[in-house]
């Protein structure tokens, strides 16, 4: 039974929870694992070098907010003198409470005004901290891939890192401090209404009932009404609201994608079809915002009247010791201004309940996020890394995540051979093989010898281009270098990249304006620049003729004649810029031969 409540709360989303009725077992593991999830997300911070920093400031606003209620005390208190003034028409006392409630509102404000400062500066420290060491988690081990190999990517890591950590630090700060200060306040303001009271004495039939504290019991059971009536017509409204973001996100999407790919939609002529998704995602986007509409009209006509309603009670409340004549005006005003606290203090749950809402579903995403992350650095291929000045593979087997075998048993030296042509036929395991050797592909066995990792390049079919400037770019991943231009315009020129050379300093998105044969080129300019050791290029030169491709290997030999070089490559030329050639045949077979 346990096992089967576990499995339900992993599995349903939380607008199936709220609308599951009779499960308050499911709802109070809910709660749990939000507040479990909550401790570990919290935990980091509050318990790091910085938190001294971070306890000092909360406990500053936390001060400031209890002064600020304290204030809302005496302004209660002011409310009963002024009013007391105005009825017995002391005017030698009006404008001294005029200027007591100046000075009040003053010291009011400025509290008001520096909680909020320092609560934002807190909260900028908080996600300051947690984005920094989420961002190291999803680098190191080279996360960010293994998420993907995992099969776990749906998860939006630069969503989760640059707006679900702000928005857990700010609804963690203004929910839990607008709690405490709503929960003292309640406290205070129950008190004065309770003296405010006194003992109200009820006649029925020949007896007489004594009822302490009567307008506390109203207040109380008033706003315990509204409380549970708001959130019965209220409940659906958040479900709607959680759909509306989904759908916007749908929506949007949708267009960054053709923002993405606008060259193939371009000359696919795919204007329709997208233009019919887009009216099929905006559609939804509609359908729910006139159901949102609804529920909001129904709503308001409820809290409105709720509200309406609070104005009434409270001189209900009051009239029998009012036509008793045994108050003042001071006094109703007094109770009036107490019966408002208690009512928005009361309400407090009810009027953050969409904040909580998106608390918990903010919860819900970092840890997620958190765990596919532990999932993905603990795949660990069974490979046994050595490093020394060669590359060796000794008895390597490389297959799928399936277990299907892609390369078996495959033993090699490079010790006494210069360079290695990869080849086979597409899909048979040739990029698989370069991405084990270089540590990114866990599925795999065996002992491999490679040089230390700054010793050697790999060079992808598809050169990945930082945004920045050209410098930048060419320089990648190496940091780049501004007083090396010269050195790096003879390379561009050898690159035959000439018209690039005055270029150096332009910020643009260069993946973008670079055709794939020049960022091949530019692929080879870094490899000049970095002078490994050894390079491993996968299909680098595909988008290159034959003459260029020739052109290409012939300098890097020249120019780095110690280098090796590892290659995967389709076209029979290629053969002629090696010395070796390792062909992969299906069922994880393969041959070496020396060319
Ligand atoms: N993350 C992955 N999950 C499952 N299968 C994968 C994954 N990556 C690659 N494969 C599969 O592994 C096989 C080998 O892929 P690989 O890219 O190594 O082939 P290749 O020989 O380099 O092909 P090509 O010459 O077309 O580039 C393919 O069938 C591919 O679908």
């Amino acid at each position: 039974m346990r096992y089967t409540i576990r499995y339900i709360i992993f599995t349903m989303n939380i607008s199936d929870v709220l609308h599951y009725k009779g499960v308050e077992r499911v709802l109070s593991y809910r709660i749990m694992y939000y507040l479990r999830g909550f401790k570990i997300l919290a935990k980091g911070y509050w318990t790091s070098e910085k938190k001294w920093q971070g306890i000092g400031i909360l406990s500053v606003v936390i001060v400031l907010n209890l002064l600020s209620v304290f204030l809302t005390v005496l302004i209660n208190d002011w409310y009963k003198e002024f009013w007391d003034v105005l009825q017995s028409y002391q005017f030698d006392q009006f404008w001294y409470l005029v200027g007591k409630f100046s000075l009040i509102a003053l010291i009011y404000i400025s509290i008001g005004v520096y909680s909020v400062y320092l609560q934002q500066m807190l909260q900028i420290k908080w996600r300051e901290w947690m984005t920094d060491r989420y961002l190291v988690q999803w680098l190191k081990n080279r996360a960010y891939y293994r998420l993907k190999l995992a099969g776990n990517d749906m998860d939006n890591p630069d969503q989760r890192i640059s707006e679900d950590i702000n928005q857990f630090v700010s609804l963690t700060l203004s929910l839990s401090i607008g709690m405490l200060r709503q929960l003292i306040s309640l406290v205070a303001f129950v008190v004065i209404l309770w003296n405010l009271s006194g003992i109200l004495t009820v006649p029925i039939g020949s007896y007489e009932f004594t009822i302490y504290g009567y307008m506390v019991w109203v207040s109380l059971i008033y706003s315990i009404a509204g409380t549970y009536l708001t959130h019965k017509v209220g409940k659906l409204l958040i479900n709607l609201n959680f759909e509306q973001q989904k759908y916007e996100a749908d929506f949007r999407f949708s267009m960054m994608r053709v923002r993405e790919n606008a060259e193939s939609i371009a000359f696919y002529r795919g204007e329709k079809p997208e233009f019919m998704g887009f009216g099929q995602r905006f559609k939804s986007v509609i359908k729910n915002f006139r159901d949102i509409m609804t529920r909001t009209k129904i709503l308001n006509a409820f809290t409105v009247g709720y509200g309406q309603l609070a104005i009434i009670i409270p001189i209900f409340m009051a009239a029998p010791r009012w036509f008793a004549m045994e108050v003042q005006v001071g006094w109703i005003m007094q109770l009036l201004n107490a019966f408002g606290k208690v009512q928005e203090a009361m309400s407090y749950l009810v009027d953050s309940y969409a904040n909580i809402a998106q608390w918990c579903s903010v919860i819900r995403r970092l840890e997620g996020f958190d765990r596919h992350i532990g999932e993905a650095v603990a795949l660990k291929s069974e490979v046994d890394f050595i490093c020394a000045d060669d590359v060796k593979l000794d008895d390597v087997d490389v297959y799928l995540p399936n277990g299907d075998t892609l390369v078996k048993s495959c033993s090699l030296d490079m010790q006494d051979k210069h360079s290695l042509l990869i080849m086979g036929q597409s899909g048979v395991g040739k990029s698989t093989m370069l991405r084990t050797l270089a540590g990114i592909w866990p599925y795999a066995k065996g002992k491999i010898t490679l040089p230390n990792e700054n010793k050697f390049l790999f060079l992808p079919q598809k050169p990945y281009l930082p945004l920045g400037s050209l410098r930048r770019a060419i320089y990648y991943p190496l940091v780049e270098d501004k007083t090396q231009d010269d050195k790096l315009k003879e390379i561009l020129i050898m690159c035959q990249l000439g018209k690039l050379v005055n270029k150096l300093d332009e910020v643009d998105d260069w993946s973008r304006i670079l055709s794939l044969g020049e960022q091949q080129r530019l692929a080879f300019a870094r490899v000049l620049l970095y002078k490994p050791q050894y390079v491993f290029l996968d299909e680098a030169t595909s988008a290159t003729d034959e003459a260029l491709e020739q052109y290409l290997y012939s300098m890097l030999i020249k120019e780095l004649p110690k280098l090796k070089i590892i290659s995967i490559g389709h076209r029979a030329s290629l053969m002629e810029n090696h010395e070796y050639k390792l062909t992969l045949y299906n069922e994880g077979k393969w041959s070496l031969e020396k060319l």
